[in-house]
């Protein structure tokens, strides 16, 4: 991907539809009877893999237009697939559909790419193992490849080292199929759209701070959902607006989901010009028109309980923090090495190529202000969110930046450029 600096932005737009949310609606929709209409949903690959898998598990999806149908089944009504089942790129649907396999009455093979394969696996395996789930790493390294030999699980009380929503939504989509109530315990609240979802088709989970418990219920129910632009999607365009002068954006009907909005509360703190309008709830998420204007940043510390709400956003929170007076602190942040790439040594990297002032720490990255960034050639990693964070950098560096193996992008937001173009003089 090429791109030069802009002028400025203008424009009134929407996002496509948020990755998790999209994921869970498929996995939910075949698990409930019934019909599951939905309408936003992302067509990225990691959600089609995600659709491919269930298909494959003998779930009738139609997708028509913008409308995903999914011919639910029920909780038992799953069948054995025919061959591995290959999640692509998706970490969200290798552990969720861990979990939710794990209690099946068959057995079955989770694969994917070169990037899932070297994520780690341990923290789903220690809590299904302690559920009796029969789930092994079929190269014995704790990593995909997993095997998982359908068995009897039991409830569990879990106290998770890591806050992560893969996990909890793991062992939630498993105590599906036990007999008692299982307790989640962790560290800070990750984003709960498993949660929310759940209780709409008609489940029983209870969420105290951060403690989560999950009822088993006899069945849950399709129903119809709208899913809301992805505010993971939405952050791009907001610090492309932020960093360009004379820039004015409305970004409509974006998921402001309390466990997803950091980067709101973040740049706001920053000095940023954002205001939500309209605030509505759709099917139990929070949802708004998001306002943005070109602004003065100035530096902050972001850090502790606020890092789950914003994980994803951080490369290109990295990105406005070098247009920002100041320095920018970024702790906490370890889980960041674990995704699709290391996603603080690419950030790092690729930035200093720009001449951004910035380093990368144990857990994170501290930031300076470095606003005469200019356009080079500069490496994706493979990683939609490394490589739409370079490119936002790239609109307001002097020159050209070259993006090397930009078709990852399609993972999460396959529109990117063509709406970049829409809003800019692209
Ligand atoms: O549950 C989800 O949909 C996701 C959870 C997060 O991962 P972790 O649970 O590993 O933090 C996030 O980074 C990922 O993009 C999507
Ligand atoms: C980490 C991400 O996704 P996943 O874990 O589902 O691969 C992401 O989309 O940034």
């Amino acid at each position: 991907m090429i791109i030069n600096s802009i002028k400025n932005i203008k424009g009134n737009v929407c996002v496509p539809g948020d990755k998790s949310i999209s994921h869970r609606a498929i996995m939910l929709g075949a698990l409930s009877k019934g019909i599951t209409n939905i309408k936003g949903f992302l067509m990225g690959e990691d959600c089609l893999s995600t659709i491919s898998c269930f298909r494959e598990m003998g779930i009738t999806i139609d997708i028509d237009d913008s409308l995903v149908t999914v011919h639910g089944k029920g909780l038992h009504g799953l069948k054995k697939p025919n061959k591995e089942l290959y999640v692509g790129n998706s970490g969200t649907t290798l552990r969720l559909l861990s979990g939710l396999l794990a209690p099946q009455e068959f057995d079955c093979i989770l694969t994917g790419d070169d990037s899932i394969k070297s994520r780690p696996m341990r923290r789903i395996i220690e809590p299904l193992t302690k559920m009796g789930a029969n789930i092994v790493s079929i190269g014995n390294n704790d990593k995909a490849p997993l095997k998982i030999t359908g068995s009897n699980l039991h409830n569990i009380t879990y106290e998770s080292l890591v806050s992560s929503a893969q996990v909890k939504s793991c062992i939630i989509l498993a105590s599906l199929y036990t007999e008692n109530e299982t307790k989640i315990i962790e560290p800070a609240l990750s984003r709960n759209h498993t949660e929310l979802m759940l209780n709409y088709f008609g489940g029983n989970i209870t969420i105290h701070d951060s403690t989560i418990i999950s009822t088993p219920v006899a069945e849950l129910y399709g129903k119809d959902i709208i899913v809301p632009g992805d505010i993971s999607s939405a952050a791009f365009l907001i610090v492309a607006c932020l960093i360009t002068k004379n820039s004015e954006l409305l970004i409509r009907d974006v998921g402001i989901n309390p466990t997803r909005d950091g980067i709101i509360r973040v740049l706001k703190s920053m000095n940023a010009n954002i205001s939500l309008l309209n605030e509505k709830v759709i099917n139990g998420e929070l949802v708004a028109d998001i306002k943005v204007k070109s602004s003065n940043l100035k530096g902050t510390i972001i850090d502790k309980d606020i890092i789950p709400t914003l994980i994803d956003e951080i490369p290109v929170i990295a990105v406005a923090a070098c247009f920002a007076e100041g320095k920018t602190i970024i702790k906490d942040a370890a889980e960041l090495k674990v995704k699709e790439s290391n996603r603080i040594e690419a950030m790092v990297t690729e930035l200093s190529k720009m001449n951004a002032d910035i380093l990368a720490t144990e857990d994170g990255m501290i930031i300076s202000h470095s606003p005469q960034l200019t356009g080079t050639t500069v490496n994706s990693y493979n990683d939609h969110r490394v490589a739409m964070s370079l490119a936002v950098a790239g609109l307001a560096a002097q020159g050209t930046t070259e993006i090397l193996d930009s078709s990852c992008i399609d993972i999460s937001f396959p529109s990117f450029y063509d709406l970049l173009k829409n809003i800019s003089n692209l």
